[in-house]
């Protein structure tokens, strides 16, 4: 199976996107992020742009180990020194140097002619090798150059020492069949192409810029360049996560793999979301919120039944908890049936009919319906769960780099009687774990465990979900707080009741009409 290398620039033509400034703490945590997402190489800046994106990209450079790190450089000396100053100590420094080769570019932009912008581009090359062991080229708007010269150009910079070639179609121009004929062009025509990895990079401006770079894969480029979020100039780059994905679900037509852990995507473009400020559209590919939100009956009827009826992707591969039936007017009975049995209720054929009809008057009011609102419409049922719920109180957790965490709980029990216990951990939040264990009348078992913020800042709300596994059932418990600790504790202790209204089956029976 081929490999395609992921080159991400969200730290360079990402940083590009209008009104987005990264300051080098933030940098450095996307870039730690896209390590761990497993990039192969990540563009961490333009260090002739500023001091502070000269530091920025050091930092990055002398931190991240399992990419590649590079920054970009226009055609001359100078950018070139700035470059080498921010990635010489990185364990392979690489440089990215571009200029561009189409007529309009040359003409206005370069004020240069062809021969002199291929002297420029062959003496900038020469002038990075001497320092870089890897240069990577790129023939800015490569896209609206003629092709006859876009190949010279090329051949001339692979013979400087340039060994990755990277075809921008800067402006969001060409659709996918004309950028896969560029590549299959230059295959044929430039002769020693054999020496240089192609590689793709593309703006979204007429809406394309994914689509172009799956085709530009499919016609010899083994290495696209994307961002996270698809954030960059004007209307952004090639979403990284949407061409991973397209190419792991699509792996029977693409036949090629990257070496991106999946998994982390969900994580990576909440991150840059938030570090940036560029919200995620709900419905955007792969991450949007509702990239696994079913809301219409006929769906979720189709998804409780077999859910690979309406859900190619499953949410896990990118690491979505899970899917999401969210209720709404357009919800059926299956949909609504199957939410009141895993909030424990288990109302016989008769009731539930006279419920959803109720739900339907209501949803038809609202956007879309809350857990609250479906318990508020149990309640004037006069519907209630006689199964246990506990409350946390309060939490009090000691911790200290030469200490061992203890944490104190109090919880109201589902009687109304406070009590309260300590136990210790390695760490805080185990400290808090073992102490819910001693108190509850069981024990969980976690299968997961995640923490996100709501918000952004220094004010943001910490909101932990934990995963737990219980004769077969998944369930999911979240909490909200100020504090990470707190979080945990009310995730916990939501994840037991919700165990309770299933495990104990408490539910229908027990339920006072
Ligand atoms: C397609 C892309 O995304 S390219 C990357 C775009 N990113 C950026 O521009 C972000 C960082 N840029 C900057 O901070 C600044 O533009 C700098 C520091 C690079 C340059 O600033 P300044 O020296 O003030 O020049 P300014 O940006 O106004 O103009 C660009 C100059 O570079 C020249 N230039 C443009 N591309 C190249 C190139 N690849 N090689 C050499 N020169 C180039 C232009 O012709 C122009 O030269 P001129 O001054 O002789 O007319
Ligand atoms: C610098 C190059 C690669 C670029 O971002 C573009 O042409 O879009
Ligand atoms: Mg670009």
């Amino acid at each position: 199976m081929r490999k395609i290398k992921i080159f991400d620039t969200t730290l360079r033509d990402g940083e590009q996107t209008a009104g987005v400034n990264l300051n080098t703490a933030e940098k450095l945590e996307i870039a730690k992020r896209l390590e761990r997402l497993g990039v192969d190489v990540m563009e961490a800046g333009f260090p002739a742009a500023s001091k502070g994106d000269l530091e920025a990209v050091k930092k990055i450079a002398s931190i991240v180990k399992n990419s590649t790190v590079t920054g970009l450089a226009r055609s001359n000396t100078s950018d070139i020194d700035y470059a080498w100053e921010a990635l010489k100590n990185s364990a392979e420094p690489r440089l990215h140097v571009f200029l561009a080769t189409s007529p309009i570019h040359m003409t206005y932009k370069l004020k240069k002619t062809p021969d002199q912008v291929v002297e420029t581009a062959v003496g900038a090359v020469k002038y990075a090798r001497q320092k870089f062991p890897v240069v990577q080229w790129s023939a800015e708007d490569a896209c609206r150059s003629d092709l006859v010269f876009l190949a010279r150009i090329i051949e001339k910079v692979i013979d400087a020492g340039a060994t990755v070639i990277n075809i921008p179609d800067t402006v969001g121009f060409t659709n996918p069949e004309e950028y896969g004929k560029i590549f299959r062009f230059l295959l044929n025509n430039v002769p020693n192409i054999d020496n240089a990895i192609l590689s793709a990079h593309c703006h979204d401006d007429l809406g394309m810029a994914v689509a172009n770079s799956l085709s530009a894969i499919e016609n010899g480029a083994n290495q696209v360049e994307c961002t996270i979020n698809g954030i960059g100039e004007r209307a952004g780059n090639a979403s990284l996560e949407e061409i991973a994905v397209a190419l792991a679900i699509r792996e029977d037509f693409y036949k090629a793999k990257t070496n991106l852990k999946l998994n982390e995507i969900s994580r990576m473009s909440q991150l840059v979301s938030r570090l940036t400020g560029i919200a995620v559209p709900p419905n955007k590919a792969v991450v949007g919120k509702n990239a696994f939100a079913h809301e219409s009956g006929i769906h979720q009827d189709g998804v409780l039944k077999e859910k690979s009826t309406y859900e190619i992707i499953t949410p896990e591969l990118v690491g979505v908890p899970s899917n999401q039936l969210v209720l709404g007017k357009h919800s059926g009975r299956h949909a609504f049936k199957d939410y009141l049995h895993k909030l424990g209720f288990h109302p016989d054929d008769s009731k539930l009919k006279v419920l959803f009809e109720d739900f339907k008057q209501l949803a038809d009011r609202k956007k879309e319906m809350t857990e609250e609102d479906i318990f508020a419409l149990l309640i004037d049922h006069k519907i209630q769960p006689e199964v246990p719920l506990y409350q946390l109180k309060d939490i009090q957790v000691n911790y200290g780099t030469n200490q061992i965490p203890t944490a104190t709980l109090r919880l109201l029990t589902p009687d109304g009687t406070l009590i309260q216990d300590a136990a210790t951990g390695s760490g805080s939040v185990e400290a808090i774990y073992n102490t819910l264990s001693k108190m509850l009348p069981s024990s969980l078992k976690l299968t997961d465990y995640r923490i996100q913020s709501v918000g952004a800042g220094r004010d943001a709300l910490a909101q932990v979900f934990v995963q737990i596994v219980s004769d077969g059932h998944e369930i999911n418990g979240s909490g909200t707080a100020q504090d990470v600790l707190e979080a945990s504790a009310k995730a916990y202790v939501h994840a037991f009741n919700k165990l309770q209204l299933h495990s104990e089956k408490k539910s229908y029976e027990k339920i006072s009409i």
